[in-house]
C-alpha cells in the first residue's frame, strides 16, 4: 500500500512540475492485499445445534408481498439500508424476512460475515438482479464478469484480473488517470466560477460521474473521452445516465420483476431503454479502438497501439470477442456510480472535517451472496440457495464493532490504532474471489483525485444545497453536494 501511494505521489508531484513522465516500465511491488491480511479468526461453526430458517426471528410482513411494502413506503424509498439497519435493531444481528416470494437472511456481524464467506465454494454466487437475467435473455445477451456464474464468470474472472488486479498493471495507469484528474480540477474551477453561486459547483454529482467514466475509460480503452471538456460527446453522457437509470430500476425491480415486465411498468421499460444504452454506447467505444488498434497493426506505425487492456483481452485470453465486449461494458458501467459516489461523499466529509473518514458512506451498503450448498451459520441451517445480504452499513453504525461509530475518527483506521478492529466489519470491496475487480483501479483513482483536490481546493461546507443520498443499488449522493471549493 505504501508504494502505491508513493507511485501516486511522484505521478501527483509530476504533475504539479507540468510534466508527466511515462512509468510503465518501472517494477512496483505488489500491494499488500488486504485479504492476506485476513486470517481465520475463532468463529464456532456450532454446527451441533439444530436450529433452522424456521426458528428464525425478523419481520413478519404481509402475506404475499411479504416486507415489500416497507421499501416502497414514500419515506423508505431509496432507504433500503436504513430499513435493513431498523430491522437488525429490532431483531439482532441476524434475521429473515419475505421480499415477495423470496426469503432473505440479513447478517450485520463481522464473526457470522466471516463464518459465510469462509464457507464460499470455488465459484461464490452474488445474487444478479433479476431484471438483469431478464433484460439479457430478451435481447439474447451473455452475462459479462459482474452477472455470470459459476464456471462461466471464473474463466471471465481469471482472463480479467491479471490486469485489473496486479498492482503492477494498475499503476501503469497512473499517469493518465492523474490527466483525467487534472482535467477535473480544471472542470471544478470552471464550473465554480461560471455557474456556481458562493464558490459551489452545481450538479457535482454528474460532474463526478463524468470523471469515474473518463477515468475507467482511458484504462479500458487507453483514450480520452472527453467528458470534462465544456462540450462533451452526447453519448457519454447518456451512458452516464443510462447506468444512473439502471441501477436505480434495477433495485426498484429488485422484487416482481418478471410482473413488472408482463405488465410493461415504466421501471421495467426504463430499465430496457437503460441497457439498451449501456451496450449501445460501450459498443461504439470499443469499435473505435478495436479499429484504432487494427489501424496501427496494419500500418505497422508503432505509437498507435490502441487499447493494452483490449489487446490483452483479445491476445492473452481465451475470451470470444462476444465475450470481450460483455465483459468490457460490464467494467465500463460498474467503474461509473461506484468511484463518482465514493469521491463525492468522501468531498462532502472533508468539507465538514478535513480528518474526514468515507466508511461512514460505504457506496455499496449492502452485497449479497447465495449460498451454493447447504451450510451452518451462526448456529442455523442456511439451506442451498438462500440469498443472504450481508449489511455493512448496518455494521458500521454499531458501537459493538466501532467505540464512537457515529465520529468521524479517521485515526482509527491507522494500523496502530487499527488492530481491535475485526476486518470482516469493513469490506467495502466485498471478499474472496468474488470480491471488486476493480479494487486497485477505484483506489489509485480516488487517492489521485483525493489528494489533487486537496491540493487545490479548501473545502467548506455550503448551505446553498443539501445532501439527499438514496440508495439505487449504489449509495448515491443525489443531485448536489453542498461544498464550496475555495482556492488554496
Ligand atoms: C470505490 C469504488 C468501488 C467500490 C466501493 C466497489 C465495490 C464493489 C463491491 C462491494 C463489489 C461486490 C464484491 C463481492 O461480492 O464480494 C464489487 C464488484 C465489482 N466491481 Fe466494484 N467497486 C468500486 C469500483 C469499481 C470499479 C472502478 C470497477 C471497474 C473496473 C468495478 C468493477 C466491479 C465488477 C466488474 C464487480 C463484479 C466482480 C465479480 O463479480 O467478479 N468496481 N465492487
Amino acid at each position: 500500500m505504501r508504494r502505491m501511494l508513493s507511485r501516486v505521489a511522484k505521478s501527483v508531484q509530476n504533475s504539479c512540475n507540468g510534466r508527466s513522465v511515462s512509468t510503465s516500465s518501472e517494477r512496483s511491488a505488489a500491494v499488500a492485499s488486504a485479504i492476506n491480511r485476513l486470517e481465520p479468526s475463532s468463529v464456532s461453526m456450532e454446527s451441533n445445534t439444530k436450529r433452522t430458517l424456521a426458528d428464525l426471528d425478523g419481520p413478519q410482513g404481509y402475506p404475499v408481498l411479504g416486507t415489500a411494502p416497507e421499501y416502497f413506503r414514500k419515506a423508505n424509498r431509496g432507504k433500503m439500508h436504513e430499513v435493513q439497519r431498523q430491522f437488525h435493531q429490532k431483531y439482532g444481528k441476524m434475521f429473515k424476512e419475505r421480499l415477495g416470494p423470496v426469503t432473505n437472511v440479513s447478517i450485520a456481524d463481522p464473526k457470522i460475515v466471516e463464518e459465510l464467506i469462509r464457507q464460499e465454494g470455488k465459484y461464490p454466487l452474488r445474487p444478479p438482479y433479476e431484471s438483469w437475467l431478464l433484460y439479457k435473455k430478451l435481447r439474447s445477451q451473455k452475462a459479462g464478469v459482474m452477472s455470470a456464474v459459476g464456471e462461466e464468470w471464473h474463466r471471465y474472472r481469471t482472463a480479467l484480473s491479471q490486469k485489473l488486479l496486479r498492482p503492477r498493471n494498475v499503476h501503469e495507469y497512473v499517469d493518465i488517470m492523474n490527466e483525467v484528474v487534472t482535467s477535473l480540477v480544471q472542470r471544478i474551477r470552471y464550473l465554480r466560477d461560471h455557474e456556481g453561486e458562493g464558490s459551489t459547483v452545481p450538479a457535482l454529482p454528474n460532474e463526478l460521474c463524468k470523471w469515474a467514466a473518463e477515468s475507467i475509460g482511458a484504462v479500458l480503452f487507453e483514450d480520452r473521452l472527453g467528458c470534462l471538456e465544456n462540450q462533451m460527446a452526447v453519448e457519454v453522457q447518456d451512458f452516464i445516465e443510462a447506468v444512473g437509470k439502471m441501477f436505480l430500476t434495477g433495485h426498484q425491480l429488485m422484487v416482481f420483476a418478471e410482473m413488472h415486465k408482463k405488465l410493461g411498468t415504466k421501471p421495467w421499460k426504463t430499465h430496457v431503454q437503460s441497457w439498451d444504452t449501456i451496450y449501445r454506447v460501450a459498443e461504439k467505444l470499443i469499435n473505435k479502438s478495436l479499429d484504432e488498434m487494427k489501424r496501427g497493426i496494419d500500418v505497422e506505425d508503432h505509437d498507435v497501439k490502441g487499447s493494452a487492456f483490449l489487446g490483452h483481452l483479445l491476445t492473452g485470453t481465451k475470451l470470444s470477442i462476444e465475450e470481450i465486449y460483455t465483459c468490457t461494458t460490464e467494467l465500463f458501467l460498474s467503474g461509473v456510480d461506484t468511484s463518482s459516489n465514493a469521491l463525492g461523499f468522501a468531498i462532502y466529509l472533508l468539507a465538514r472535517n478535513p480528518r474526514v473518514q468515507e466508511r461512514m458512506y460505504p457506496v455499496i451498503p449492502i452485497n449479497a451472496r447465495v449460498t451454493t450448498a447447504d451450510i451452518t451459520l451462526n448456529g442455523y441451517l442456511i439451506p442451498k440457495d438462500t440469498c443472504i445480504l450481508l449489511n455493512a452499513y448496518t455494521m458500521a453504525y454499531d458501537e459493538q464493532h466501532f467505540s464512537r461509530a457515529e465520529e468521524f475518527i479517521p485515526e482509527r483506521w491507522l494500523r496502530s490504532e487499527s488492530k481491535d478492529v475485526n476486518p470482516f466489519s469493513m469490506l467495502p470491496f466485498g471478499f474472496g474471489s468474488r470480491m471488486c475487480v476493480g479494487r486497485r483501479i477505484a483506489e489509485q483513482e480516488l487517492y489521485l483525485a483525493l489528494i489533487r483536490i486537496a491540493q487545490n481546493f479548501w473545502l467548506e461546507p455550503a448551505s446553498k444545497y443539501e445532501l439527499k443520498p438514496v440508495l439505487r443499488t449504489v449509495l448515491s449522493l443525489g443531485e448536489q453536494i453542498p461544498v464550496q471549493f475555495k482556492d488554496r
